[in-house]
């Protein structure tokens, strides 16, 4: 509860003609006047990273380099240096992915797809409007920039095995021109607010946990004589996909993951739809979900709402993927095959197919009831976007009694995990369409869940450095 929308009404009536409360923190004019909220104490010495992901990069990939980083940023705070570290999350972009004309879907912030304080309940996080009141509490009055001390833009070593080893490190590029201008990326810098100090290329190569010898050879850098703790300093982190998991799915990645719970907004819409349209609610599907992801506990004994959902993904996948994706007509028969095997009638269909190929498909199972979901008004799609569509659906395939996905898909992938913490059985979830029916064929990867004991982590506390 470092940052809610109380402390930030208070520390902004805390600004007044005689200084304000974060200038007297940082020139340690102590008391501080009643009127100051203590969370402006907790911004002496903060360390905010921001950090960005290639354009081309997709929503649910971006939601699993958001857990490498935010694994990072929660080990990082218990460095006494980064006590006070914040993970910036960066708005999101238009992307790619996001067809629909008329809708304002440039520059959104992670609030309207998560849920911040369950975020927040894991690692430091800061939506990027918190981080620039914050900004602005320290700046000068009429002087509005951000001041950013270093950037980095991460790439990959051209040769990433030496001697048929892969190490973990990372060199500054200096054999190669680096501007900002020069590369592509993420669109973080063209933030109006930001003025970047010192911009770097890093080849890099190895697990987030590297990234504190990177941050910290820029901090000492940056010091002439002691390091002064309680400065406030940002820095920023370029093509952060580049960046692996210190541990693919253990039980850091899995809290992380359980803390980013969908947005209420998004939660009441999907069940709203799943009640009225597959007559589906959380009891009936046998699907209990505490109101903190920290007392969920592991358990295997969600049944699922009477309908088989198919993951069924079009667009780009149907060229770039031909030899693994299905036809509309091999995707609908192995689905009726999968309802008569279940004896279930209704099939939920997530899908990025064409209105035309959505036409189809309904011919296709025309004995079968499919269903679809589609924002009932242009209001509510213009609440939603296409991006919220998108979270709708996975949130109507997590609770159904089946389901089915595309191979390689990490919009399936992230379904799986949903899944998983919800308490169904594996053979239920981890399911793969095949290009065409009754061949053997790819299957995804399946990684159940972890759970930690008693979901406690205390082993790096003792860490003073
Ligand atoms: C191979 C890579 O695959 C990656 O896709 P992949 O992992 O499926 O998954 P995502 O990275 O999420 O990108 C696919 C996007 O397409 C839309 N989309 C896909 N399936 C559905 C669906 O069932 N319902 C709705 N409403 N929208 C869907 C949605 O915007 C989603 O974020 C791509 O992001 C990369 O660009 C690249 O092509």
């Amino acid at each position: 509860a470092f940052w809610n929308g109380t402390a930030k009404r208070e520390i902004g009536d805390s600004r007044g003609s005689s200084g304000t409360c974060a200038k007297r923190v940082l020139q340690e004019i102590l008391p501080l006047p009643a009127t100051c909220p203590p969370e402006v104490l907790g911004l002496r010495g903060a360390v905010y990273i921001l950090y960005d992901v290639n354009i081309s990069e997709g929503f649910n990939l971006r939601r699993d380099v958001y857990i490498r980083m935010a694994v990072f940023v929660r080990r990082l705070q218990r460095r006494r240096r980064f006590r006070q570290v914040r993970l910036v999350l960066p708005p999101w972009p238009r992307l790619y992915h996001w067809h629909s004309q008329g809708l304002q879907q440039t520059g959104l912030p992670w609030s309207h797809f998560f849920d911040l304080a369950s975020l927040r309940r894991y690692a430091p996080v800061l939506d990027y409007e918190e981080f620039l009141t914050e900004q602005r509490l320290f700046g000068n009055p009429g002087a509005p920039l951000v001041h950013v001390a270093h950037a980095f833009r991460l790439q990959h070593y051209e040769v990433m095995l030496e001697q048929g080893i892969f190490r973990d490190k990372f060199e500054r590029v200096t054999d190669k021109p680096c501007s900002e201008g020069s590369l592509s990326g993420g669109p973080l810098l063209q933030q109006a607010e930001l003025r970047v100090g010192r911009f770097h290329c890093v080849r890099f190569q190895g697990s987030a946990g590297l990234l504190e010898k990177l941050l910290r050879e820029a901090i000492v850098e940056d010091t002439a004589g002691p390091e002064d703790v309680d400065d406030m300093r940002t820095y920023a982190l370029l093509s952060a996909e580049t960046v692996l998991h210190d541990h693919w799915g253990d039980e850091h990645f899995w809290q992380a993951r359980r803390s980013m719970r969908f947005s209420r907004r998004l939660e009441l819409v999907a069940a709203d739809f799943r009640r009225q349209a597959l007559a589906t609610t959380g009891a009936s599907a046998g699907v209990q979900r505490p109101a903190m992801w920290e007392l969920e506990r592991p358990k295997r004994n969600a049944k699922g709402g009477d309908y088989l959902c198919a993951h069924l993904r079009r667009g780009d996948f149907v060229r770039s993927r031909e030899a693994t994706t299905p036809t509309l007509k091999t995707a609908a028969q192995q689905v009726k095959q999968l309802l008569r095997a279940f004896n279930v009638t209704t099939v939920f269909l997530a899908t990025d197919a064409t209105p035309y190929e959505l036409m189809e498909l309904k011919e296709l199972f025309y004995r079968f009831r499919l269903v679809h979901f589609a924002p009932e008004s242009n209001v509510q799609r213009r609440e939603l976007k296409d991006g919220g569509v998108a979270v709708v659906d996975q949130l109507v395939c997590a609770y159904a009694r089946y389901f089915v996905g595309t191979y390689e898909s990490t919009f399936t992938y992230r379904i799986y995990e949903e899944r998983e913490i919800l308490g169904f059985t594996q053979t239920s979830t981890f399911n793969t369409f095949c290009k065409a029916l009754g061949g053997s064929c790819s299957r995804n990867a399946v990684w159940p869940i972890v759970w930690a004991d008693g979901d406690s982590d205390s082993e790096e506390d003792s860490d003073p450095y």
